[in-house]
């Protein structure tokens, strides 16, 4: 057998949760390494496909379509078996595979799940995971959000002492980061750098060994670096603590929850702006992200919000007689007001 048959086709799986910006840093990685035959297998949790979309948009030269495979039929670390591999082993068994291959997990996943795979028959010798790397949002961290309340912790244990968070952000969190060989400490640009230098403090306390961390704004990490840690993870699960290690994987979401709400066509991008930023706060919503039509406007609306913060862009065409309504996908917690927020997002300003 030749050097070249024996060679694993080395994998990087991006993690991190809701909006920290891994599609962002994927498409720079993209746009990058031109003349790489990269495959990407990405996963979205409450899907419209919205990410295939976005990577498929980018226009970069000589990435195929079918480059990109989207993988919607619930959270990659739940649907290993059915799914996943069965897509993997596809594209090995290409005339011309990958010379490396990226997944990009939902921002709900537990890596672990997903690393032991690559252990299974079917693909353990043709793959290696090269490195798991973590985006983190670097002002969510700052701020608390994936921090556990002590006191309602302590409350909690003493009514069920098997439980040890009271903050499902907190476990999603700590599960990424005890997985990661990397870490991409993004959106750099919205802390000055006291906040930053705390937050690295905070991140290396946290993680189970020393890791590195690279600080970046929209993503924008070397491609050499992010695609060559030769970590071989696979073999290394006993060092990436999961908090789902006693359920062997079987982690179901449950503390979370998500819908597809319509919108109809806006009157202007201003006021549809404020109604989803009311809404984010009102709600505590997690994740929003979709499209609109706006009155007057050829141009399709794409909007992504992570927290109460909204960015928007008018991303391709509406053809003639395509439908003007919008969907949005809602991501929060579970306990989310899916019939008030379906009805604020039903009105126009
Ligand atoms: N200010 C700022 N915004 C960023 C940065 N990187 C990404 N964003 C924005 O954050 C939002 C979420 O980015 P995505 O790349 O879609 O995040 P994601 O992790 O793929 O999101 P999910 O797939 O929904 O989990 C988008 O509006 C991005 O434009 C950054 O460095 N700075």
């Amino acid at each position: 057998m030749s050097a070249a048959s024996t060679r694993r086709v080395p994998v990087t799986i991006i993690t991190g949760f809701l909006g920290a910006g891994k599609t962002t840093l994927l498409r720079h990685i993209l746009q990058k390494a031109q003349g790489h035959r990269i495959a990407v297998v990405v996963n979205e949790f409450g899907s419209l496909g919205i990410d295939g979309d976005i990577l498929r948009g980018c226009g970069i030269e000589g990435c195929r379509d079918d480059d990109i495979v989207e993988l919607t039929n619930g959270c990659l670390c739940c649907t290993v078996a059915d799914d996943f591999l069965p897509t993997m082993e596809a594209l090995l068994d290409r005339a011309d595979p990958p010379e490396h291959v990226v997944i990009e997990t939902s921002g709900l996943a537990l890596p672990k799940p997903l690393l032991k795979a690559f252990g299974w028959p079917t693909v353990r010798g043709r793959m290696t995971v090269d490195g798991v790397v973590t985006v983190l949002d670097a002002p969510a961290v700052a701020s608390g959000r994936f921090a556990d309340d002590p006191e309602a912790v302590a409350k909690q244990r003493e009514a069920d002492p098997s439980l040890d968070h009271d903050n499902p952000l907190a476990e999603v969190f700590e599960d990424q980061l005890n997985a990661a060989d990397l870490i991409v400490l993004n959106k750099t640009d919205l802390l000055d750098a006291a906040a930053l230098d705390a937050v690295e403090k905070q991140i290396q306390k946290l993680v189970p060994r020393p890791l590195q961390i690279l600080r970046a704004s929209e993503g924008k990490v070397d491609p050499a670096v992010l695609l060559g840690v030769g970590a071989e993870a696979e073999a290394d699960l006993d060092s990436r603590p999961s908090h789902h290690d006693a359920e062997d994987g079987d982690h179901e979401h449950d503390d979370f929850e998500s819908f597809v709400a319509t919108v109809p066509e806006q009157n202007s991008v201003e006021e549809f702006l404020t109604i989803l930023q009311d809404v984010a706060r009102k709600y505590d919503v997690l994740r929003m992200k979709g499209f609109a039509a706006v009155a007057g406007k050829p141009m399709r609306l794409a909007v992504q919000g992570v927290g109460v913060r909204f960015r928007h862009e008018f991303d391709r065409p509406l053809q003639a007689g395509e439908d003007r309504t919008g969907r949005i996908v809602v991501i929060g917690q579970k306990g989310l007001k899916e019939a008030a927020i379906k009805s604020e997002l039903a009105k126009t300003a």
